[in-house]
């Protein structure tokens, strides 16, 4: 019998946002999220009702930072933000263009080699390890 925690969770919607980890000649590209907050993420958003993930990393780095980009594989389990969102990082290539500074404070192009996860923002932690430990 489901009792009144489980039901609790079945019921609540967790949205999901995703991040996409750019690789180009073997370097990581990183967004920094400015703000009291802020940190570097991976470049991304959040999935409108009716996309799928890699619809919408598709259409956010296109937004954010005019690339158009072929999504990969996933680079392990959804983590959560919050109560309520949960964050889903992809790999992808570029297909076309550079990217273009527009909602970030910088953009900025990482060996597997450098990256620190503890200027990252805490979701993306287990995912930079990934990427460093995993290129
Ligand atoms: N884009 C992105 N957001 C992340 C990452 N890690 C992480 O905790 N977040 C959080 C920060 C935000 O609270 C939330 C995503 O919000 P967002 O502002 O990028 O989403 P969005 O582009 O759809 O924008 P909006 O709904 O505010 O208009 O997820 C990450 O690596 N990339």
């Amino acid at each position: 019998m489901p009792d009144a925690k489980d039901s609790f969770w079945q019921s609540h919607d967790v949205q999901i946002v995703v991040g996409v980890a750019v690789v180009r000649g073997g370097l990581v590209l990183a967004a920094y999220r400015p703000g009291p907050d802020g940190g570097w993420e991976f470049p991304g958003g959040k999935v409108e009702p009716g996309e799928t993930d890699e619809q919408a990393a598709v259409r956010e780095l296109r937004e954010e930072l005019d690339l158009e980009i072929k999504v990969g594989e996933s680079l392990g389990p959804g983590v959560d933000i919050s109560d309520t969102y949960r964050l889903h990082v992809y790999r992808a290539v570029i297909v076309a263009g550079d990217p273009v500074l527009r909602e970030h404070s910088e953009l900025r192009w990482f060996a597997p080699a450098d990256l620190d996860e503890g200027n990252w923002l805490v979701p993306d932690r287990p995912f930079v390890r990934t990427l460093r430990t995993r290129q």
